[in-house]
C-alpha cells in the first residue's frame, strides 16, 4: 500500500523508508552521522578525483555525508596493504610511492595488479580507494579558459575562478616532487628541450610555467607539473579526505558497489549496495534523509553511466537492453524510464606516437623498481629521505609541449605532445613523442552496458568527424614536429619510418586505423550537462540535477562536455568545488 508502483524499492526496504518518513517531520540535521541503518543528508557514490573532494566540501556544512567507494583502500595512510618488499614495515603502498605508478601496468610475476583497474569496464577504470587519483601519473593542470567553453552559464572560465583557486589552494602543483626539491634524471627532458626550443628553428616553442599560464596552449613548452608532494603522492587522499574525515558528520564506506538509485518516480530515496569483499563491504539498502536528501553520483564516466542504466536512465535501447539482462528482474517498471541520452556522446584524447633512436639517451629501468630490495641506493634516498628518482613518478615524462591548430571549420583544436625516455630489447633507447588531440576535436562516441553488465566503449570517440577536421588538425601539428625530431642529434626517427611527409600521413592513418586503443583515459562527457533539460542532448542541467529527477546529481569527468587541453583530473577537480557551491546553495 505504501509502495507505489513507481518505484523499485525492494518490499523488504519499505518498512524502514516508511519509518523514516513518519520521523522525517522531528529530525533535525544533526551534526554527527548516522549509522548505515540511518538515513544521509548526502551520499556520494564513488571516491576518485570528484567525489572526494566534493564529500569535503559538502561535509564542511554539518550535514551528514556518506562516500561510498566499491574499491579497497590504497593509500597507506587509508589502510591500503599493497607493497613491494622494500616497502615492508614503513606506513607507505605502492599507491604512495610516485615511481611504481608504472607497475599497475606490469604483469609480472611478484606484481598482483588484480583488482586495481575495475574487472567489470573495458577501459582502464580504477577501483580503489582516490580512484584515477591513487593511481594515476599525478600530471595537474589548471584549467584552459577554454576548458569551459562547452560548459553552460554558471560553469563558463569566469564562473570558476573561485573553485579553481579553491583546489589549487589544496592541492598546489609542482615541477619537482622530491623532497628535496631537485630533479633527477632529466637527459631526455634536456634533450627534447633543446630541440624544441632551439633559436635556430623558424618557429622555436616558447618556455612557459604551464600553471601560472594556463591560457598559453599555442607553441609552448613546460615542465609536467604534478601534485606530489615531498616524495610521495599527495592528492584528494591525503588532503580533502583528510579534512572530511575529522568531521563526525562524515563517513566513509569502502569495498562497498552502489548498484542502483532507489526511486519512486523522480525522487531518490536511497541506493542497493553489494559488499565487493565479503563482510568488508556493506550489502543492503542505504537511504537519503526524506524530502531533503540528495544522491550524488561521482562514479566516473563508466561508473555512473552504469548506475544510471541500472536505475532505468538512459537511452531507451539500452534499457530495453537491460530488461533483458540478469538485471531485468530488479530494473524498475518501463513506464517509469527516465529516458536521456548517458553515453551517447562520449570523448577522449587519442594517444599518438612519434618516436627516434637515440643510442646515448640515459634510461632508468623503471620495471625493475618493484624487484628492488632496501640496500638499493635509490630505495635509501628514498625511504630516509623521500628523494632521488623513485620520488618521481617516472623522470622520464618531460617536457609537455602545446599546438594550437585552426581547421577549415574554424575551429581550433589544442594537441598537447609529452616526450617520454625509455628503452626496450627490441627497439633501444627511445625518445617518444605521444600527441593527444584535444580542446575542439569534435570526434564523439557511445558506451554500452553488455547483458552480463560489463561497460563497452562501442563506438571510439577517435577521427570519426565529419570533414575529417580532426585528422587535418593532428597532421598538422606532426608535420611541423618532424623536422626537429629529425634535427636531434645522433638519433634516427622510428616512427614514422621515414621524414617523407606522404610517410608520416601514411604512417598516422594506418596507426589511428589498426591500434586496438587510441585512449589517453581522458574520457569525459557521458552525461552532457546543458543550461535546462529542455536540450535534447540534457543528462543533467547546470545545478547538476539529472533530469526527470529531484534529488539525483553527477559530479565527475561526465559532466564536463569535451576533453580538456591538458591532463584532466585538475578540471574534475575544479569542478567538483564548483559543484559544492552549487549543491549546498540548493538548500
Ligand atoms: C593509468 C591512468 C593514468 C592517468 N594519469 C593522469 C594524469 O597524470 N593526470 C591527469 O590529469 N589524469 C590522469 N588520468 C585520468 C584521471 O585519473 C581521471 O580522469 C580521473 O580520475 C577521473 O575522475 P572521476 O572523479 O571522474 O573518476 P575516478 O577518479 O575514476 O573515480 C571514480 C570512483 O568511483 C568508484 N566507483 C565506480 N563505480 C562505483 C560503484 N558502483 N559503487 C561505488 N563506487 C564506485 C571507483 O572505484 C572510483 O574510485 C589517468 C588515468 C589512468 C587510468
Amino acid at each position: 500500500q505504501f509502495l507505489p508502483e513507481t518505484s523499485n524499492i525492494p518490499c523488504s526496504t519499505a518498512m524502514r523508508i516508511r519509518t523514516l518518513l513518519l520521523q522525517a517531520q522531528f529530525v533535525i540535521c544533526g551534526s554527527t552521522a548516522p549509522s548505515l541503518n540511518g538515513a544521509w543528508d548526502y551520499i556520494i557514490v564513488g571516491s576518485g578525483a570528484s567525489g572526494i573532494p566534493l564529500a569535503d566540501r559538502l561535509s564542511e556544512s554539518g550535514k551528514s555525508v556518506l562516500l561510498i567507494e566499491r574499491g579497497e583502500p590504497s593509500s597507506g595512510r587509508w589502510g591500503g596493504m599493497r607493497r613491494p618488499t622494500w616497502l615492508e614495515g614503513t606506513n607507505l603502498t605502492r599507491f604512495d610511492v610516485p615511481s611504481l605508478y608504472q607497475s599497475v601496468w606490469a604483469a609480472e610475476e611478484g606484481i598482483n595488479n588484480t583488482g586495481i583497474f575495475c574487472p567489470d569496464i573495458e577501459a582502464p577504470a580504477s577501483c580503489v580507494l582516490g580512484g584515477g587519483t591513487a593511481i594515476n601519473a599525478g600530471q595537474f593542470y589548471k584549467p584552459h579558459p577554454r576548458d569551459w567553453s562547452t560548459m553552460p552559464p554558471g560553469w563558463r572560465h569566469s564562473d570558476m575562478k573561485s573553485a579553481t583557486r579553491k583546489a589549487f589552494t589544496r592541492l598546489p602543483s609542482t615541477t619537482t616532487p622530491s623532497k628535496d626539491g631537485k630533479s633527477y634524471l632529466t637527459n631526455g627532458t634536456n634533450i627534447a628541450l633543446a630541440a624544441l626550443t632551439d633559436p635556430s628553428l623558424s618557429d622555436p616553442y616558447q618556455f612557459i610555467s604551464v600553471n601560472e599560464h594556463p591560457e598559453l596552449k599555442n607553441h609552448t613548452v613546460a615542465l609536467p607539473e604534478y601534485y606530489f608532494s615531498k616524495g610521495e603522492r599527495h592528492g584528494p587522499m591525503s588532503t580533502y579526505l583528510v579534512t572530511a574525515s575529522k568531521r563526525k558528520n562524515f563517513r566513509l564506506l569502502m569495498n562497498t558497489t552502489v548498484q542502483r538509485a532507489l526511486r519512486i518516480g523522480g525522487d531518490i530515496i536511497g541506493v542497493q549496495t553489494d559488499s565487493s569483499s565479503g563482510s568488508a563491504g556493506h550489502t543492503g539498502t542505504i537511504l537519503l534523509t526524506p524530502r531533503t536528501g540528495r544522491l550524488i553520483l561521482s562514479a566516473g564516466v563508466f561508473g555512473t553511466s552504469k548506475i544510471l542504466f541500472r536505475s532505468g536512465i538512459g537511452p531507451l535501447d539500452q534499457l530495453k537492453a537491460m530488461q533483458r539482462s540478469e538485471d531485468g528482474p530488479d530494473m524498475i517498471t518501463e513506464k517509469y524510464w527516465i529516458e536521456l541520452p548517458v553515453g551517447t556522446r562520449i570523448d577522449d584524447a587519442p594517444a599518438v606516437y612519434m618516436a627516434v633512436k637515440k643510442a646515448d639517451l640515459e634510461t632508468y629501468p623503471w620495471e625493475q623498481i618493484w624487484y628492488k630490495n632496501s640496500t638499493d641506493k635509490d630505495v635509501r634516498k628514498y625511504l630516509e629521505k623521500r628523494s632521488g628518482p623513485l620520488a618521481e613518478v617516472q623522470p622520464s615524462i618531460a617536457p609537455v609541449f602545446w599546438d594550437e591548430v585552426k581547421g577549415e571549420d574554424n575551429r581550433t583544436r589544442i594537441i598537447q605532445w609529452t616526450v617520454n625516455s625509455g628503452s626496450t630489447k627490441e627497439l633501444g633507447t627511445v625518445l617518444l613523442f605521444a600527441s593527444t588531440l584535444s580542446t575542439g576535436k569534435t570526434s564523439r562516441g557511445t558506451l554500452s552496458l553488455t547483458p552480463d553488465l560489463k561497460l563497452t566503449v562501442t563506438k571510439r570517440p577517435y577521427f570519426n568527424d565529419p570533414g575529417a577536421h580532426d585528422f587535418a588538425a593532428l597532421l598538422s601539428s606532426a608535420r611541423s614536429l618532424l623536422p626537429i625530431l629529425t634535427n636531434i642529434p645522433n638519433a634516427t626517427l622510428l616512427f614514422p619510418p621515414s621524414s617523407d611527409p606522404q610517410e608520416l600521413e601514411k604512417y598516422l592513418r594506418e596507426t589511428i586505423a589498426t591500434s586496438p586503443t587510441l585512449s589517453s583515459n581522458h574520457w569525459t562527457s557521458s552525461t552532457y550537462m546543458a543550461a535546462s533539460c529542455t536540450d535534447p542532448l540534457a543528462v543533467l542541467d547546470a545545478s547538476t540535477t539529472v533530469c526527470g529527477t529531484t534529488n539525483l546529481h553527477i559530479v565527475d569527468a561526465g559532466i564536463v562536455n569535451s576533453v580538456p587541453a591538458a591532463n584532466p583530473q585538475a578540471v574534475f577537480v575544479v569542478a567538483a568545488e564548483r559543484a559544492a557551491e552549487i549543491i549546498l546553495g540548493l538548500g
